[in-house]
C-alpha cells in the first residue's frame, strides 16, 4: 500500500469505529481485524500503519468526530506528513478543500470533566497503557517466572504482577498459552487482592465478563472452595471456559442470569457468601488509554442508566452475604457518580453496613472508597470500596 493508501484505508476505518461508537456496535480493534481480513493484500507493515493512524486520531478528537475524514483531517493539522498525503492518487484521500472541516483536538469531552473525581490526572487518561502480567499461582511461583521474563519489572506491592512494555506479544509465548501468565492490569489485580478470597471459602463475581478477576480469585482460592462466576451475557461467561482451562482453575461454576431477574435466581445463595465481588458495567473512563474511542460512546443518558444498574446490582448482591463477609464494589470508571457518591448512596440505603479504611501499597483513598488512576498509579483508573455489615 503507498502512504496514500495507508490514510484512505485508516479513513474507512474511523467512519465503520465512529459508526460503531454512535450505534453501541464493536470496539475499534475488532474492526480493525474485520477489515484487514478481507484485504489480505495489506502486509504487515500497513497494517501497523494503518491502526496507528486510526488510533492517533482517535486519542486526538474527545467528541466523535462528524466522519473518519474529518478526524484524520485533525490529525493532519499537527503532522504536516499527513497533510500532504491528502493527494488524489489512485487509492489515496481526495485533495483537502478550503474550509473542510477538521476534528477538533481534545482529551475529554467537555461535559464528561465535571463529572470526574477530583484527583484525577486528566492529561495521563490517553497515555500508553504498559502490558501488565499476573503470574497465576496456580501453575507457578513469581521466582519462577522472572527469569523466563528478561524484560518484565515486578511491580512494588502487587505480589504476582510483572510488567512489560506496550505492545508485548505475551499471547504468543509458552508461559501465557500454558496458563502460567494471565495478561491484567495491575489494578484489576489490586482489586481482587483485596477480595481477600480464602481456600475453602464461598465466593461470587457477580459481574464475571469473560473472567479476568474470577481466575485471580480461583488462584487466591487455591482451587479449594466454591467460586461462583455470574454474569448476564452468555457469550462472556462462555468465553471463561477456555481460560480456566488453561489456568488450571475448573473448579470455577458460570451461573447465567437473566437482566432483571437476578434477585429471584440467586435467592437460595442468601446469607452463604464469604465474599461478593460486584465488578459492575461502567463508562470505562478508567481505561480509555486502552480503549480511546470508549469517549465517544458515552452519553449522558448511558451515564444515568449505568449508574441505575450498578445500584440496583449492589442491591441484589448485598443479601448473598454471610455474617461477616465482605461486597467488594468495583469500578474501571473514574467519575464519582459511579464510585464514591455509589458507594455513599448504598450505605444510606442499607442501615447496618460500613466500609472498610484500607493502607494499600498503590492509590488513594476517596471517599468511603480507593482510587487508583493511571497518573498516580500507573494502572487503569478504578474506584473500589469493600463494605461489610456492622457486627
Ligand atoms: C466491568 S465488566 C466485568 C469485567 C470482569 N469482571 C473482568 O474482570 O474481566 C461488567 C460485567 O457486568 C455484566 N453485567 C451487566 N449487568 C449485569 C447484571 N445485572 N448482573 C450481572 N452482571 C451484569 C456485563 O455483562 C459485564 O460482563
Amino acid at each position: 500500500m503507498t502512504p496514500s493508501a495507508r490514510v484512505q484505508a485508516a479513513i474507512e476505518l474511523l467512519d465503520a469505529v465512529i459508526a460503531s461508537a454512535r450505534d453501541g456496535g464493536p470496539a475499534a480493534d475488532t474492526l480493525i481485524a474485520r477489515y484487514f481480513k478481507e484485504r489480505r493484500y495489506a502486509g504487515s507493515r500497513d497494517r501497523r500503519a494503518v491502526r496507528d493512524h486510526v488510533y492517533d486520531a482517535i486519542r486526538r478528537a474527545a467528541d466523535r468526530p462528524e466522519s473518519g475524514r474529518a478526524a484524520m483531517l485533525g490529525l493532519a493539522c499537527e503532522h504536516p506528513e499527513i497533510a500532504h498525503l491528502f493527494d488524489g492518487s489512485a487509492h489515496g484521500p481526495a485533495p483537502v478543500q478550503p474550509g473542510e472541516a477538521a476534528a477538533a483536538p481534545g482529551i475529554i469531552p467537555g461535559w464528561i470533566v465535571p463529572l470526574l473525581a477530583g484527583p484525577v490526572e486528566q492529561d495521563a487518561l490517553l497515555g500508553r497503557a504498559p502490558v501488565d502480567l499476573r503470574v497465576n499461582r496456580l501453575k507457578a511461583a513469581v521466582e519462577q517466572v522472572v527469569p523466563l521474563l528478561p524484560d518484565a519489572a515486578p511491580i512494588p506491592g502487587v505480589p504476582d504482577a510483572l510488567r512489560l512494555p506496550e505492545g508485548a506479544p505475551v499471547e504468543k509465548s509458552g508461559l501465557w498459552q500454558q496458563g502460567l501468565v494471565e495478561v491484567q492490569d495491575a489494578g484489576s489485580q489490586l482489586i481482587a487482592a483485596v477480595c481477600e478470597a480464602k481456600p475453602g471459602q464461598t465466593v461470587m463475581d457477580l459481574c464475571a465478563g469473560a473472567g479476568g478477576k474470577t481466575l485471580a480469585l480461583a488462584a487466591a482460592m487455591q482451587g479449594e472452595g466454591v467460586l461462583i462466576a455470574a454474569d448476564t451475557i452468555r457469550s462472556r461467561l462462555g468465553r471463561l471456559s477456555p481460560r480456566a482451562e488453561r489456568a488450571g482453575a475448573t473448579f470455577i461454576q458460570t451461573l447465567l442470569l437473566d437482566q432483571g431477574h437476578e434477585a429471584r435466581a440467586l435467592e437460595s445463595l442468601h446469607g452463604r457468601a464469604d465474599v461478593v465481588l460486584v465488578d459492575a458495567p461502567c463508562s470505562g473512563t478508567g481505561t480509555w488509554r486502552r480503549n480511546p474511542e470508549a469517549r465517544w460512546r458515552l452519553t449522558q443518558a448511558r451515564l444515568d442508566r449505568l449508574v441505575q444498574e450498578q445500584a440496583r446490582i449492589l442491591d441484589f448482591a448485598a443479601p448473598l452475604l454471610a455474617s461477616g463477609g465482605a461486597l467488594v464494589y468495583a469500578t474501571c470508571a473514574l467519575t464519582d457518580r459511579e464510585g464514591r457518591d455509589q458507594v455513599e448512596s448504598f450505605l444510606q440505603r442499607h442501615d447496618g453496613w460500613i466500609a472498610d479504611t484500607f493502607a494499600l501499597p498503590l492509590g488513594r483513598a476517596h471517599g468511603p472508597g480507593w482510587l487508583l488512576t493511571p497518573g498516580h498509579d500507573g494502572t487503569d483508573g478504578f474506584t473500589f470500596a469493600r463494605l461489610r455489615r456492622r457486627p
